[in-house]
């Protein structure tokens, strides 16, 4: 293993020092910008160790003590422990930490794997661990670093978002926490910081790893920036500047694709990440490059990463066509989820593997006694609704809530005033046929679906809500449900109709979703 260097000048407070004129206003801008989001947050400056955030949390320090800036971050340095002087780094950063007096924490990280990637996942999640909710993290990434992220997303084929590179202010969540990453310093060249480290004779870490040519990024440092400088010497400075232009070119097209999802999106039909619905027509009324915007926001919902321009091609695709198949299904294995997109009529879904297994749970038969529920007092507390569970895992319930009094004088004002009746909630059966408004005749099986325009995946969710009377042994059916829709069924119109009461079926049986945890 390459051991490394630390350079050996000797540990001395650098407060009283001069500050850097360049990098301070660097610094100082950046807290002005983003002022708002900074109020009352901790903050933590991220440090290796190494050159970059050595200088950064010895700028800070000066600042602080000088009385510019209003907080002193703590730093925070992970150990990897992935190489022969890991240990040797950290204990070196506690103890500059503790010369200068910076309030300084070591953490261990749990490295899965060899590679960067492996590292850098390994460094967030024990920093995350470390942080209280909305905390900030300082980074001290540079525009030379940015000018490489940039490059190398353009090889890959990014579009806006890729190619505006590191963000100065980006929010981080995983699960229920977040945390602010705050980059002042992307516009700032190496070599500035590099002229400060020197002249304050900072003891930094000199990893050879950094430069070890054996990726694209220290490939892309090494051989292709000084080339690129041939052409034109301020290419750093040059591509950090189109990064930062192309951020507020993506900041306008994500406030723009905001504003169409919410005229296009299907209010009735959302539910949270599990089912995102989109209007066809409405989609088709916009321009074709507004449209895959659109559809680019509209899948990466609820995500961290984009969705790729293929899957976008695939979905616009799907949006134009003009069949009437609602067959094709394409898949997105997304870093949170897997989802699946189709079309229904004239509609887009975006369904997550989860929903789409809890739409596939059984549904099982329940019998209320409506008779139970009933009291002579109706402002009494137990004149309240009654929730029937028709399907629940620990993501989602579905309930119907009947108002037992109601529903009771609803059903007897046609019968006999002794009449006991119970409710019953039912899957509905493929054979089974039933009279909605929408056909002159009982429908059963794909007829049906057709007449109601029930999706396919929710065919497995529609139950049948009946009045039975006990006396009579004869049932009645009122309603048919689905998780989003309600149908009153044609013999509860007969059963009812003679009171001219049918509309209040809707305010005596009503059902629900509710989510118990994020999907
Ligand atoms: N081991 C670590 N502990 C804490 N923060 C780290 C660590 N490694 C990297 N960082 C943070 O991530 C930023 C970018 O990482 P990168 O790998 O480019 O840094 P580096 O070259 O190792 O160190 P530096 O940026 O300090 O010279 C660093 O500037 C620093 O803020």
């Amino acid at each position: 293993m390459t051991s490394s260097a630390i350079l050996p000048h000797p540990m001395k407070p650098i407060a009283d020092l001069p500050v850097d004129a360049d990098l301070a206003q660097a610094l100082l801008s950046s807290m002005v910008e983003y002022g708002e989001q900074l109020h009352g947050r901790r903050l933590w400056l991220a440090c290796s160790g190494g050159r970059d955030s050595l200088a950064l949390a010895a700028l800070c320090l000066q600042l602080y003590r000088q009385g510019k800036l209003p907080f002193l971050p703590q730093l925070l340095h992970v150990n990897h422990g992935l190489q022969a002087d890991s240990d040797t780094w950290a204990m070196h950063v506690a103890h500059w930490a503790a010369v200068q007096q910076i309030p300084c924490r070591i953490l261990r990280a749990q490295v899965n794997g060899h590679d960067e990637q492996a590292a850098r996942q390994a460094r967030y999640d024990v920093m995350r661990a470390q942080l209280n909710q909305d905390d900030v993290l300082l980074l001290a990434h540079h525009a030379d670093d940015q000018a490489e992220t940039v490059l190398m997303r353009l090889i890959q084929g990014a579009g806006v978002n890729g190619l505006s590179g590191m963000q100065p202010w980006r929010i981080q969540t995983q699960g229920a926490q977040r945390m602010a990453l705050w980059r002042p310093w992307l516009m700032v060249k190496r070599g500035n910081i590099s002229n400060y480290a020197q002249r304050l004779k900072l003891p930094y870490i000199d990893d050879p790893t950094n430069d070890a040519g054996d990726n694209v990024r220290s490939g892309l440092r090494l051989d292709i920036m000084p080339v690129l400088a041939t052409y034109n010497s301020n290419v750093i400075d040059n591509i950090a500047r189109s990064a930062q232009l192309l951020r507020d070119a993506q900041l306008i097209i994500n406030a723009q694709a905001a504003e169409d999802l919410q005229q296009i999106e299907v209010a009735s039909l959302q539910l949270s990440s599990a089912q995102r619905v989109l209007s066809i027509d409405k989609l088709q009324a916009l321009p074709i490059y507004r449209q895959r915007q659109l559809l680019h926001h509209w899948l990466g919902q609820d995500e961290p990463l984009p969705p790729a321009k293929q899957l976008v091609d695939d979905v616009f695709m799907l949006s134009q066509r003009g069949d009437a198949d609602h067959q094709t299904a394409l898949f997105w294995q997304a870093r949170k989820q897997s989802y699946t997109i189709c079309r229904y009529r004239q509609q887009l879904y975006r369904l997550s593997s989860e929903w789409r297994k809890w739409l596939a749970l059984p549904l099982t038969k329940q019998i209320q006694p409506l008779s139970d529920f009933v009291v002579a007092d109706a402002d009494s507390a137990a004149a309240q609704p009654v929730s029937v569970t028709l399907r629940r895992d620990n993501k989602l319930t579905w309930q119907a809530q009947m108002m037992p009094n109601a529903l009771a004088e609803l059903l007897d004002s046609d019968q006999d005033g002794d009449e006991k009746f119970e409710i019953t909630f039912a899957p509905l059966g493929r054979q089974q046929r039933v009279q909605t408004a929408l056909a002159s005749r009982p429908q059963a099986g794909k007829k049906l679906y057709q007449t109601l325009g029930v999706p396919v995946w929710l065919r497995e969710s529609l139950v049948v809500v009946s009045a039975v009377s006990v006396q009579q042994d004869k049932e009645w059916p009122l309603l048919l449900v689905s998780p989003f829709e309600r149908w009153i069924l044609g013999t509860s119109r007969s059963l009812i109709d003679t009171i001219d009461n049918t509309g209040v079926l809707d305010s005596v049986i009503r059902n629900s979703l509710s989510i118990n945890n994020a999907f």
